[in-house]
């Protein structure tokens, strides 16, 4: 983070040295390994075919939703019906975003007939379980996605805990409660979690964090990079979400969830050296999405 004494005294954890952030292993995916000409494939047919997917998402964040789908080549469209769901199913949309960020009651029967309609659609949806944990209807609306998991969860390191207890999986710390929309955890402490999700949906687990985790149950991919002025703007992870549902219109989950991480992380290093605080790094973001090339996403540092 730069300029001015931003950082209002907090640590900064941009994850710039790879040595100090990496989970695992210093091993990056070979330059010639065909998922990074996946991801670039991915990164070129959103801008070639500029895709729908449709969203139900929360009140606080749903322009930077739009506008990022829009900045990486894609379509939006925001409702909260599952009506509309399945109109858009029916031709328009190629993917869903869920994001449980703000719920009113009448999404308890909105949000579930919604992803099952995409799932009977044979069409992929993204599930953004913001804020797990907290509270009956949530926890009630994440429940019921059992009968139709999400291709994609993508969620921060608290999130995916909280879930994976909410999903009666049996990992540490599963389902202690937790009241807040922002991870009170690395994304390290998330990995059991991460697995037992991506079995048990059979797709794909995003976990942001400084360094973000991208795994399908049996293959984790570390992601270094990015800036932590994106944890400053409200709405970072809710976007990601949104555009890992852009990419799964015309890519299989893992490689869509890789791209749109990838992504950001490409776009927020570019964003963060011109932007001089939180308003500034998300207009510098937003450009950033547009310009960054497809080559400089897939030949991204990836940790194995
Ligand atoms: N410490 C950090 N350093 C660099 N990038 C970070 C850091 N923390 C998060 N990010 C990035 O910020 C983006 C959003 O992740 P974050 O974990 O903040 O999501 P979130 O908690 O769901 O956010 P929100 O709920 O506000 O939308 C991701 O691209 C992630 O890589
Ligand atoms: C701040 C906030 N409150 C509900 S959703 C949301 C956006 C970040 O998840
Ligand atoms: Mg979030």
């Amino acid at each position: 983070m730069r300029g001015r004494g931003t950082d209002h005294g907090e640590t900064d954890h941009g994850a710039h040295d790879p040595n100090t952030n990496d989970p695992k292993t210093n091993r990056n995916l070979p330059i010639n390994n065909p998922l990074r000409g996946d991801i670039a494939a991915a990164v070129t047919a959103v801008r070639a075919s500029k895709p729908l997917a449709q969203s139900l998402t929360n009140f606080v964040t749903i322009n930077l939703v739009a506008n990022a789908q829009l900045a990486v080549g894609g379509a939006a469209a925001m409702h909260y019906s599952a009506e509309e769901a399945h109109a858009l199913n029916q031709g328009a949309s190629k993917a869903t975003y869920i994001n449980m960020g703000t719920l009113l009651e009448e999404f308890r029967d909105q949000y579930p007939a919604a992803a099952r309609d995409t799932v009977a659609a044979g069409l992929p949806w993204v599930l953004d379980p913001v804020g797990a944990g907290a509270g009956e209807l949530r926890t009630a609306i994440l429940r019921s996605f059992v009968d139709c998991p999400p291709a994609i969860v993508r969620c921060n390191a608290s999130e995916a805990i909280a879930l994976a207890g909410i999903w009666g999986l049996d990992v540490p710390g599963a389902g202690r409660a937790h009241a807040g929309v922002e991870s009170s955890d690395e994304v390290e402490a998330a990995v059991p979690a991460a697995h037992a999700i991506a079995r048990f949906t059979g797709g794909v687990v995003s976990v942001s964090g400084a360094v973000d985790l991208v795994t399908d149950g049996s293959r984790d991919f570390y992601l270094p990079g990015g800036s932590v002025w994106l944890t400053k703007i409200t709405g970072a992870g809710c976007s990601l979400g949104g555009v890992s549902a852009t990419y799964a219109c015309v890519a299989e989950p893992l490689v869509a969830a890789l791209a749109a991480a990838l992504h950001y992380n490409r776009a927020a290093d570019t964003a963060e050296r011109v932007a001089n605080g939180p308003a500034s790094f998300q207009t510098a973001f937003i450009d950033a999405l547009w310009n960054t090339s497809a080559d400089e996403i897939a030949q991204s540092t990836i940790f194995i």
